[in-house]
């Protein structure tokens, strides 16, 4: 369903441009749940980006669907951000003056698709019923990050793309964020790309990409 071809994303360098991503392609299919991983600076996120529809590359076709999303100006990748893609990143870019409720409602809101029958199911099953009139500096860590994920999943994206979204959680509770993911993606039929730093969490996935100075190993 989201499919990347011969990727480049270069960035101008002290010595000239840099390629950063050096031909990636890969294909993320309906349902599955794939690690992505490889060492600091490898272009991780930089892939993640373009996937994301967050930058554009150099050179490359992107598809989601029957999309052809590389074509697209930024009005168009913003339509796309906004209806049919997910993003949880580190930073939570949780809405600080807004509730957990609120904060849970925005992208579908946004998206024009808040289904409050779904958004219920999705506060309680992320253990955040009690919390939604609490603000996200009254929140942990593990439930702030809760609170991303369902806003990303709210909307029912064809794809959520993660960059290290447990990477600031003790293990446990990085666990546990985990396996709610994987499990609300699994029932939405979406596809799940995560960035990892844990071995542990990449085996969890159904596939592992590994990139190698902007090559898929
Ligand atoms: N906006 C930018 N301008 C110039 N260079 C950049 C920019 N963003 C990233 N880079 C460079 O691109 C390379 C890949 O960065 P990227 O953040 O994608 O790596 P990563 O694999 O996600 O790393 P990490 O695991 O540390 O987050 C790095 O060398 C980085 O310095």
């Amino acid at each position: 369903m989201l499919s990347a071809a011969t990727i480049v994303k270069r960035y101008p360098g002290a010595e000239g441009p840099v390629d950063v991503l050096r031909g990636v392609s890969l294909t993320l299919a309906q349902g599955e749940s794939v690690a992505l991983t490889g060492e600091s600076g490898s272009g991780k996120s930089t892939l993640l980006h373009v996937l994301a529809c967050l930058d554009t590359a150099d050179s490359g076709r992107l598809t989601l669907g029957d999309t052809r999303l590389d074509t697209l100006d930024e009005a168009g990748r913003a339509r796309i951000r906004r209806e049919r893609i997910g993003i949880v990143f580190q930073s939570l870019n949780l809405v600080p003056s807004m509730t957990v409720a609120q904060n849970l409602a925005l992208q579908a809101r946004f998206a024009g698709r808040l289904d409050p029958a779904w958004l219920g199911e999705l506060t309680e099953r992320l253990g955040l019923g009690s919390l939604v009139t609490r603000y996200p500096e009254e929140l942990s860590g593990g439930q702030q990050q809760r609170v991303a994920i369902g806003r990303a999943i709210a909307n029912r994206p064809e794809v959520l793309l993660a960059d290290e979204p447990t990477g600031n959680l003790d293990e446990a509770t990085a666990d546990g964020v985990l396996t709610l993911m994987q499990e609300l993606v699994a029932e939405t039929g979406a596809a799940l790309l995560m960035v990892t730093h844990s071995q542990r969490h990449a085996e969890r996935m159904g596939r592992q990409l590994h990139l190698e100075r902007g090559v898929l190993a």
